[in-house]
């Protein structure tokens, strides 16, 4: 997996605390989980364009997953999508959630919309691959795990 370095000013890395208190009071509120039950966990931006070619199965979301099966501690996942899919933006790169037997459910990104769901068995999902352009999300994931809250730093 390629990572790049970027320096975040401090005023975007209050922006971006901002927003991951926000998204952990939404999945409080969703889920009816207490926010001292939820921890933060992995966030990451993520670039796709249609050149990303996969190299194993890990390096890309449009193979079918499971997120606490592929990240190992997540509880709940959120997507918070920073572009949207139409001309300008980028083309294809729908997220499908995949029915068990019956029909997939399609999320357009769209910019500033959230999509929250429980990470495990219950909701596999993946990307479909983007044809033109780059599609920009926000993933950030909540545990519950007991272990990896005595991990976290108390939240400020
Ligand atoms: O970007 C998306 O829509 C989904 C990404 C994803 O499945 C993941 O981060 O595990
Ligand atoms: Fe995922």
């Amino acid at each position: 997996m390629e990572f790049k370095s970027i320096s975040f000013t401090e005023k975007q890395v209050e922006a971006y605390l901002s927003v991951r208190r926000r998204l952990r009071d939404q999945i409080s509120q969703l889920f009816g989980v207490p926010v001292e039950g939820l921890r933060h966990d992995m966030t990451f931006f993520s670039h796709i364009n249609g050149s990303k070619k996969a190299q194993t199965v890990h390096d890309e979301y449009w193979h079918s997953h499971v997120d606490t099966e592929q990240y190992g501690t997540f509880a709940y996942t959120t997507l918070l999508y920073l572009n949207t899919a139409n001309k300008d933006d980028f083309q294809g790169g729908q997220f499908l959630f995949e029915g068990t037997g019956g029909a997939d459910a399609v999320v357009e990104p769209r910019y500033g919309r959230l999509v929250a769901f429980s990470s495990d068995a219950e909701n596999p999902h993946k990307v479909l691959p983007v044809s033109s352009g780059v599609r920009m999300a926000l993933t950030s994931a909540f545990t519950c795990s007991q272990k990896e809250i005595e991990a976290f730093p108390k939240p400020g």
